[in-house]
């Protein structure tokens, strides 16, 4: 028998397979029933009671112990174990308790009072174990990993649970947070009790605190010398982003919260950084890690944010360079993303240690506030038609244009830029200065319709943008998904819209498979169309400019 606890959950499989019945009687459609529910089950316990005394090592750790307390051959193996200072697996399975109080009781006890002492601190633990299987349930949450931590009820448990200090509580209050998300309110006590993990969420969730927060209260003091958390994110924009969420969250309290920008990663002189937590994209970080000599061997978080794209080949390099530098033994790794791919699973799990695994919702899907549709353009030059047709109709800014690359994105700005919709565009051949002021026109409403490629379809919070509309068909099912995000967060409402060619139907039925798991129609005949697999290569599209060559 595993002495890891996780065959606790293999005993009582009372949740769906065993006690379905009594689980169906505690469905229920608001959060207003959860406590007549869970009168219910403090009533009806005798189930579990039933199932507790079959449960193999509780029949065995008790016949051992009793076996143990009265015969001579029990007393001879115990005087035994109690030399080479072990237990037998079932008396060690009988002893997996939360608290190392009862264990000792285990080891040291010889009567039946603590066997039953015992019998009873196993319920009250399945008892908690079934109220945290309920409110995941409720919210969504789905868990695996031995000993998950009981998800957070509310913010205020913070301080009940972890002693959060109160400047944090008082700084969520003054962001106007009243709950926790629900990927908030499982990864933060994940990360609290100091376990690893990786985490799928839908866009717009919330997850940059569900991973800001644990660092800020663990890190409790400032930094003397040194790195002490890392914060990796696929793109300058993003890094930029989660380095003022940080700050806000940190606010009133002396912490260094660093970005890594092209000067502090050329400056070279790390020996007397102080930084508390550092963000940075990979190939800044591994660049200042190579000429200055960046020490990250004190670093006690690793966060890979939007952790998919940072594993995939052109990044997976630099990020493997920072993950070996940061060579802490007890760092704690975490990994999120809005969309989290198996392989990319079985890479973080060859990294991380006893790490429990977060999937809020239905993985790899939208968020379910978005209205999503798609919409035949026939050719190249529908989409400009289109395009031109719904603003004309309703423009409703905030709206994202998303394209194939920067050339195409130029195209349209060209051709949209005397319009009277306040157009603007972003791209990597910006300076940064550039794509900076084209995030903050944007985002202060100043420009009404933004034109990008791919460098904002992660992570970029924009709040209230109410439209995107996806030019180009996206090139896989998770770009579809990471820009349609843009939209729709924090459970506000949102609407996409994806224009589709002849050349693009042989890939609709990716997105049509998105669209219906998150609660969206799509015509029959795309359903009935067979799922094919994505290019390796962007097909090649007709310019959009309608411009003759000069
Ligand atoms: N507990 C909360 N209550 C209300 N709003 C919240 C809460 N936590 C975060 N938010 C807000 O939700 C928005 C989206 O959060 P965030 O950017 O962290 O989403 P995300 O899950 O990381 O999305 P993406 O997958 O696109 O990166 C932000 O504006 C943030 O301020």
């Amino acid at each position: 028998m595993e002495k890891d606890s996780s065959f606790l959950f293999g005993g009582i499989s009372f949740n769906r397979k065993k006690f379905a019945s009594d689980f169906n009687r505690f469905k229920w459609k608001n959060t207003a029933d959860l406590a007549e529910k869970l009168q219910l089950i403090e009533k009806e316990h005798k189930t579990i009671d039933n199932s507790l005394e079959k449960l193999e090592f509780v029949k065995n750790g008790k016949s051992e112990m009793e076996e143990e307390a009265n015969t001579s051959v029990g007393k001879k193996r115990k005087r035994k174990r109690k030399e080479k200072g072990t237990v037998s697996d079932s008396v060690e399975g009988f002893a997996v308790f939360k608290s190392s109080k009862l264990k000792k009781e285990v080891a040291s006890e010889e009567n039946d009072q603590s066997v039953n002492e015992l019998v009873e601190g196993k319920k009250e633990y399945f008892r908690q174990l079934e109220r945290d299987a309920i409110f995941r349930k409720m919210h969504n949450i789905h868990v695996s990993g031995s000993n998950v931590p009981s998800p957070l009820h509310s913010f205020a448990e913070l301080r009940s649970r972890y002693k959060c200090r109160s400047y944090l509580l008082r700084n969520l209050a003054e962001l106007g947070f009243k709950e926790p998300t629900p990927i908030q309110r499982q990864a933060i006590p994940v990360l609290l009790s100091g376990r690893e993990c990786f985490a799928s969420a839908p866009t717009g969730s919330g997850k940059t605190f569900a991973f800001v927060f644990p660092i800020l209260m663990k890190l409790k003091h400032t930094s003397k010398d040194g790195v002490r958390a890392v914060i990796l994110s696929p793109t300058r924009e993003l890094a930029s982003q989660t380095t003022r969420e940080c700050r806000k969250l940190a606010k009133g309290k002396k912490f260094y919260i660093r970005l890594m920008t092209k000067q502090l990663a050329k400056s070279g002189d790390f020996s007397k950084l102080r930084c508390d937590v550092l963000v940075s994209t990979p190939l800044r970080l591994k660049f200042a890690i190579r000429k200055g000599k960046l020490d990250l061997s004190r670093a006690e978080f690793l966060v890979l944010d939007e952790s998919d794209k940072l594993f995939e080949p052109g990044m997976l390099e630099q990020v493997d360079f920072v993950v070996k530098a940061c060579t802490n033994p007890s760092i704690l790794r975490s990994l999120f993303s809005a969309t989290l791919p198996d392989i990319v699973e079985e890479r973080a799990r060859t990294i991380m240690h006893d790490a429990v695994r977060v999937i809020i919702g239905r993985k790899n899907s939208a968020s379910e506030t978005i209205k999503q549709k798609l919409v035949y353009v026939g050719s190249e030059e529908g989409k400009l038609l289109a395009l031109r047709q719904s603003f004309a109709e309703s423009l409703n800014p905030p709206v994202l244009v998303f394209v194939q690359n920067k050339e195409r994105a130029k195209e349209l700005y060209d051709e949209l830029k005397l319009e009277d919709i306040r157009p603007d565009v972003i791209h990597s051949d910006l300076s940064q200065i550039q794509r900076e002021n084209a995030v903050d026109n944007f985002r202060a409403g100043k420009t009404w319709v933004l034109i990008a490629t791919d460098v904002v379809a992660r992570g970029m919070d924009f709040k209230g943008v109410n439209c995107v509309i996806n030019y180009d068909f996206p090139d896989a099912a998770a770009a579809y998904i990471h820009r349609i995000g843009r939209s729709g967060r924090a459970g506000r409402r949102g609407e996409a819209i994806t224009f589709y060619t002849e050349a693009d139907i042989p890939f609709l039925r990716n997105i049509a498979n998105v669209i219906t798991s998150s609660g969206g129609e799509v015509p029959e005949w795309i359903m009935s169309l067979t799922k094919k697999k994505w290019r390796k290569h962007r097909p090649r599209r007709e310019t959009i400019s309608t411009q003759p060559d000069i």
